[in-house]
Protein backbone atom coordinates (compact mmCIF):
# COMPACT_ATOMS: atom_id res chain seq x y z
CA UNK A 1 0.00 0.00 0.00
CA UNK A 2 1.12 3.49 -0.55
CA UNK A 3 0.77 6.60 1.12
CA UNK A 4 -1.91 9.08 -0.29
CA UNK A 5 -0.85 12.62 -0.20
CA UNK A 6 -3.56 15.36 -0.21
CA UNK A 7 -4.42 18.00 -2.62
CA UNK A 8 -2.78 15.30 -5.11
CA UNK A 9 -6.62 16.18 -7.20
CA UNK A 10 -7.59 19.43 -7.95
CA UNK A 11 -8.83 21.58 -5.48
CA UNK A 12 -7.22 19.64 -2.89
CA UNK A 13 -5.60 21.27 0.53
CA UNK A 14 -2.00 21.72 0.45
CA UNK A 15 -1.08 19.71 3.87
CA UNK A 16 2.15 21.14 5.95
CA UNK A 17 3.64 19.56 9.12
CA UNK A 18 5.29 21.88 11.72
CA UNK A 19 7.58 19.78 13.72
CA UNK A 20 10.17 20.29 16.67
CA UNK A 21 10.90 19.69 19.86
CA UNK A 22 8.82 20.64 22.99
CA UNK A 23 8.94 23.90 23.28
CA UNK A 24 10.39 24.68 19.86
CA UNK A 25 7.40 27.11 19.23
CA UNK A 26 5.34 25.06 16.90
CA UNK A 27 1.97 25.94 18.29
CA UNK A 28 3.14 29.74 18.29
CA UNK A 29 4.26 29.67 14.44
CA UNK A 30 1.14 27.58 13.39
CA UNK A 31 -1.30 30.33 14.54
CA UNK A 32 1.29 33.41 12.74
CA UNK A 33 0.54 30.92 9.63
CA UNK A 34 -2.64 30.81 9.66
CA UNK A 35 -3.03 34.60 10.57
CA UNK A 36 -0.68 35.23 7.36
CA UNK A 37 -2.40 33.04 5.34
CA UNK A 38 -5.83 34.23 6.15
CA UNK A 39 -4.38 37.56 5.17
CA UNK A 40 -3.79 36.58 1.24
CA UNK A 41 -7.03 35.41 1.27
CA UNK A 42 -6.49 31.49 1.74
CA UNK A 43 -8.57 29.20 3.81
CA UNK A 44 -6.84 27.18 6.36
CA UNK A 45 -7.35 24.22 8.52
CA UNK A 46 -5.25 23.26 11.61
CA UNK A 47 -4.78 20.29 13.60
CA UNK A 48 -2.41 19.49 16.75
CA UNK A 49 -1.67 15.64 17.06
CA UNK A 50 -1.71 14.57 19.99
CA UNK A 51 -5.85 15.38 20.13
CA UNK A 52 -5.88 15.98 23.62
CA UNK A 53 -9.44 15.50 24.43
CA UNK A 54 -9.72 11.89 23.15
CA UNK A 55 -9.10 9.14 23.42
CA UNK A 56 -5.68 7.87 22.62
CA UNK A 57 -3.91 11.28 22.76
CA UNK A 58 -5.04 11.64 26.75
CA UNK A 59 -3.91 7.97 26.90
CA UNK A 60 -0.46 8.79 26.12
CA UNK A 61 -0.70 11.71 28.13
CA UNK A 62 -1.38 10.09 30.82
CA UNK A 63 1.51 7.79 30.47
CA UNK A 64 4.22 10.50 29.96
CA UNK A 65 2.59 11.49 33.50
CA UNK A 66 3.74 8.38 35.53
CA UNK A 67 -0.14 6.73 34.42
CA UNK A 68 -1.14 3.58 32.51
CA UNK A 69 0.88 0.96 34.39
CA UNK A 70 4.37 2.41 33.03
CA UNK A 71 3.57 2.26 29.11
CA UNK A 72 5.69 5.32 28.83
CA UNK A 73 8.47 2.80 29.57
CA UNK A 74 8.10 1.33 26.27
CA UNK A 75 8.83 3.48 23.12
CA UNK A 76 6.90 1.37 20.91
CA UNK A 77 3.53 1.24 22.89
CA UNK A 78 3.94 4.81 22.86
CA UNK A 79 4.34 5.07 19.52
CA UNK A 80 1.53 3.12 18.94
CA UNK A 81 -0.54 5.41 20.84
CA UNK A 82 0.39 8.25 18.75
CA UNK A 83 -0.56 6.38 15.45
CA UNK A 84 -3.81 5.53 16.70
CA UNK A 85 -4.70 8.77 17.47
CA UNK A 86 -3.73 9.37 13.71
CA UNK A 87 -5.80 7.23 12.53
CA UNK A 88 -8.78 8.23 14.45
CA UNK A 89 -8.16 11.58 12.87
CA UNK A 90 -8.38 10.37 9.44
CA UNK A 91 -11.94 11.59 8.41
CA UNK A 92 -11.64 14.83 10.55
CA UNK A 93 -8.05 15.09 8.47
CA UNK A 94 -9.93 14.50 4.94
CA UNK A 95 -12.58 16.63 5.77
CA UNK A 96 -10.15 19.53 6.15
CA UNK A 97 -8.55 19.19 3.35
CA UNK A 98 -11.83 18.84 1.54
CA UNK A 99 -13.05 22.69 2.75
CA UNK A 100 -9.74 24.38 2.87
CA UNK A 101 -6.80 25.57 0.92
CA UNK A 102 -3.96 24.72 3.17
CA UNK A 103 -3.70 22.36 6.10
CA UNK A 104 -1.27 22.84 8.75
CA UNK A 105 -0.66 20.11 11.15
CA UNK A 106 1.12 21.18 14.73
CA UNK A 107 3.15 17.55 14.70
CA UNK A 108 2.20 14.57 12.37
CA UNK A 109 3.86 11.18 12.10
CA UNK A 110 7.55 12.40 12.36
CA UNK A 111 7.07 13.73 15.42
CA UNK A 112 6.48 9.75 16.37
CA UNK A 113 10.02 8.55 14.32
CA UNK A 114 11.91 11.62 15.70
CA UNK A 115 10.89 10.94 19.13
CA UNK A 116 10.61 7.17 19.36
CA UNK A 117 14.47 6.51 17.28
CA UNK A 118 15.58 8.88 19.42
CA UNK A 119 14.62 6.73 22.62
CA UNK A 120 15.52 3.46 21.01
CA UNK A 121 19.19 5.06 20.15
CA UNK A 122 21.38 5.36 16.68
CA UNK A 123 21.77 1.66 16.35
CA UNK A 124 18.00 1.21 15.77
CA UNK A 125 16.84 4.24 14.44
CA UNK A 126 16.62 2.69 10.84
CA UNK A 127 14.50 0.20 11.73
CA UNK A 128 12.61 2.28 13.96
CA UNK A 129 12.20 4.49 11.35
CA UNK A 130 11.04 2.29 8.65
CA UNK A 131 8.54 0.58 10.90
CA UNK A 132 7.03 4.11 12.00
CA UNK A 133 6.42 4.62 8.03
CA UNK A 134 4.79 1.56 7.00
CA UNK A 135 3.01 1.63 9.92
CA UNK A 136 1.14 5.09 9.71
CA UNK A 137 1.31 5.76 5.98
CA UNK A 138 1.11 2.67 4.55
CA UNK A 139 -1.31 0.81 6.76
CA UNK A 140 -2.77 3.17 8.59
CA UNK A 141 -3.27 4.89 5.26
CA UNK A 142 -2.28 8.57 7.00
CA UNK A 143 -1.97 11.14 3.87
CA UNK A 144 1.65 11.97 3.10
CA UNK A 145 2.17 16.08 3.67
CA UNK A 146 2.81 18.20 0.96
CA UNK A 147 5.70 19.92 3.08
CA UNK A 148 7.65 19.39 6.49
CA UNK A 149 8.94 22.21 8.14
CA UNK A 150 11.37 21.78 10.81
CA UNK A 151 11.41 24.57 13.19
CA UNK A 152 15.12 23.65 14.51
CA UNK A 153 15.03 25.80 17.69
CA UNK A 154 17.91 25.06 20.19
CA UNK A 155 17.23 22.63 22.26
CA UNK A 156 18.40 24.79 25.09
CA UNK A 157 15.72 27.76 24.00
CA UNK A 158 13.47 25.26 23.59
CA UNK A 159 13.72 24.12 26.95
CA UNK A 160 13.88 27.56 28.60
CA UNK A 161 10.33 28.40 26.61
CA UNK A 162 8.68 24.83 28.09
CA UNK A 163 10.35 25.92 31.09
CA UNK A 164 8.57 29.51 31.41
CA UNK A 165 5.19 27.92 30.27
CA UNK A 166 5.26 25.56 33.09
CA UNK A 167 5.41 28.51 35.48
CA UNK A 168 3.36 30.29 33.28
CA UNK A 169 0.50 27.71 33.72
CA UNK A 170 1.24 25.37 36.39
CA UNK A 171 -1.55 22.84 34.91
CA UNK A 172 0.81 22.41 32.01
CA UNK A 173 3.67 20.52 34.20
CA UNK A 174 6.08 19.63 31.82
CA UNK A 175 5.96 15.29 30.74
CA UNK A 176 9.36 12.49 30.92
CA UNK A 177 9.57 13.96 27.55
CA UNK A 178 9.80 17.42 27.69
CA UNK A 179 11.90 17.04 31.56
CA UNK A 180 14.43 14.68 28.94
CA UNK A 181 17.09 17.10 27.71
CA UNK A 182 19.18 14.19 26.42
CA UNK A 183 15.98 12.58 25.02
CA UNK A 184 15.19 16.02 23.76
CA UNK A 185 18.91 16.42 22.33
CA UNK A 186 18.85 13.08 20.72
CA UNK A 187 15.24 13.68 19.17
CA UNK A 188 16.69 17.27 17.55
CA UNK A 189 19.58 15.01 15.79
CA UNK A 190 16.82 12.76 14.39
CA UNK A 191 14.48 15.31 12.97
CA UNK A 192 17.37 17.23 11.31
CA UNK A 193 18.45 13.54 9.48
CA UNK A 194 14.87 13.07 8.91
CA UNK A 195 14.78 16.56 7.06
CA UNK A 196 17.98 15.53 5.11
CA UNK A 197 16.93 12.63 4.05
CA UNK A 198 13.63 14.10 2.48
CA UNK A 199 11.57 11.57 4.68
CA UNK A 200 8.27 11.75 3.11
CA UNK A 201 7.86 15.02 1.69
CA UNK A 202 10.10 17.65 0.96
CA UNK A 203 11.05 19.57 4.51
CA UNK A 204 12.68 22.61 5.01
CA UNK A 205 14.95 23.71 8.29
CA UNK A 206 14.22 26.79 9.62
CA UNK A 207 15.46 28.81 12.48
CA UNK A 208 14.07 29.37 15.70
CA UNK A 209 12.33 32.52 14.59
CA UNK A 210 11.37 32.39 11.13
CA UNK A 211 9.98 35.22 8.55
CA UNK A 212 6.39 34.58 8.57
CA UNK A 213 5.65 36.17 5.53
CA UNK A 214 8.26 33.76 3.55
CA UNK A 215 7.19 30.85 5.30
CA UNK A 216 3.67 31.41 3.99
CA UNK A 217 5.20 31.63 0.59
CA UNK A 218 6.75 28.30 0.87
CA UNK A 219 3.83 26.54 2.43
CA UNK A 220 2.09 27.92 -0.71
CA UNK A 221 4.79 27.01 -3.33
CA UNK A 222 3.21 23.83 -5.39
CA UNK A 223 7.08 22.95 -6.37
CA UNK A 224 8.20 21.24 -3.60
CA UNK A 225 5.64 18.28 -4.25
CA UNK A 226 5.53 14.80 -2.22
CA UNK A 227 7.68 12.16 -4.54
CA UNK A 228 5.04 9.95 -6.38
CA UNK A 229 5.98 7.27 -3.96
CA UNK A 230 7.06 8.94 -1.05
CA UNK A 231 9.79 6.53 0.82
CA UNK A 232 12.56 7.72 2.67
CA UNK A 233 16.41 8.32 1.46
CA UNK A 234 19.08 7.93 3.64
CA UNK A 235 16.88 7.20 6.41
CA UNK A 236 14.72 3.81 6.26
CA UNK A 237 11.31 3.88 6.39
N1 LIG B 1 9.58 33.01 18.52
C1 LIG B 1 9.39 32.98 19.85
N2 LIG B 1 10.05 33.85 20.64
C2 LIG B 1 9.89 33.82 21.97
N3 LIG B 1 9.06 32.98 22.64
C3 LIG B 1 8.39 32.11 21.90
C4 LIG B 1 8.52 32.05 20.47
N4 LIG B 1 7.73 31.06 20.01
C5 LIG B 1 7.14 30.51 21.09
N5 LIG B 1 7.51 31.16 22.22
C6 LIG B 1 7.07 30.84 23.59
O1 LIG B 1 7.61 29.56 23.92
C7 LIG B 1 6.64 28.75 24.61
C8 LIG B 1 6.41 27.48 23.81
O2 LIG B 1 5.83 27.85 22.56
P1 LIG B 1 4.80 26.90 21.82
O3 LIG B 1 3.70 26.47 22.75
O4 LIG B 1 4.42 27.59 20.58
O5 LIG B 1 5.75 25.67 21.53
P2 LIG B 1 5.43 24.21 20.99
O6 LIG B 1 6.55 23.84 20.11
O7 LIG B 1 4.07 24.19 20.38
O8 LIG B 1 5.47 23.36 22.33
P3 LIG B 1 4.95 21.87 22.68
O9 LIG B 1 5.30 20.96 21.58
O10 LIG B 1 5.71 21.53 23.91
O11 LIG B 1 3.47 21.98 22.91
C9 LIG B 1 5.38 29.62 24.75
O12 LIG B 1 5.38 30.19 26.04
C10 LIG B 1 5.55 30.68 23.67
O13 LIG B 1 4.92 31.88 24.02
C1 LIG C 1 2.31 13.58 18.22
C2 LIG C 1 3.43 12.86 18.88
C3 LIG C 1 4.04 13.37 20.00
N1 LIG C 1 5.07 12.71 20.57
C4 LIG C 1 5.67 13.27 21.79
C5 LIG C 1 6.23 14.65 21.63
C6 LIG C 1 5.98 15.31 22.96
O1 LIG C 1 7.12 15.13 23.80
C7 LIG C 1 4.83 14.54 23.56
C8 LIG C 1 3.55 15.28 23.66
O2 LIG C 1 3.36 16.18 22.58
P1 LIG C 1 3.17 17.77 22.84
O3 LIG C 1 3.37 18.40 21.51
O4 LIG C 1 4.21 18.17 23.86
O5 LIG C 1 1.81 17.99 23.39
O6 LIG C 1 4.65 13.40 22.75
C9 LIG C 1 5.52 11.51 20.05
O7 LIG C 1 6.45 10.90 20.59
N2 LIG C 1 4.91 11.00 18.96
C10 LIG C 1 3.89 11.63 18.34
O8 LIG C 1 3.37 11.14 17.31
Amino acid sequence: MSARPMGARPGGARLVVVEGLDGAGKNTLTTRLVAELGARGLSVGRLAFPRYGTLHADLAADALHGGQAGAADSPHAMALLFALDRHAALDALTGLAVAHDVVLLDRYVASNAAYTAARLGPDREAEVVEWIGALEFDRLGLPAPHLQLLLDTPVEVAAERAGSREVAYPGRARDRYERDADLQAATGEVYRRLAAAAWRSPWRVLGADPAVPELADLVVDPTPEPAPHPRSRGVAG
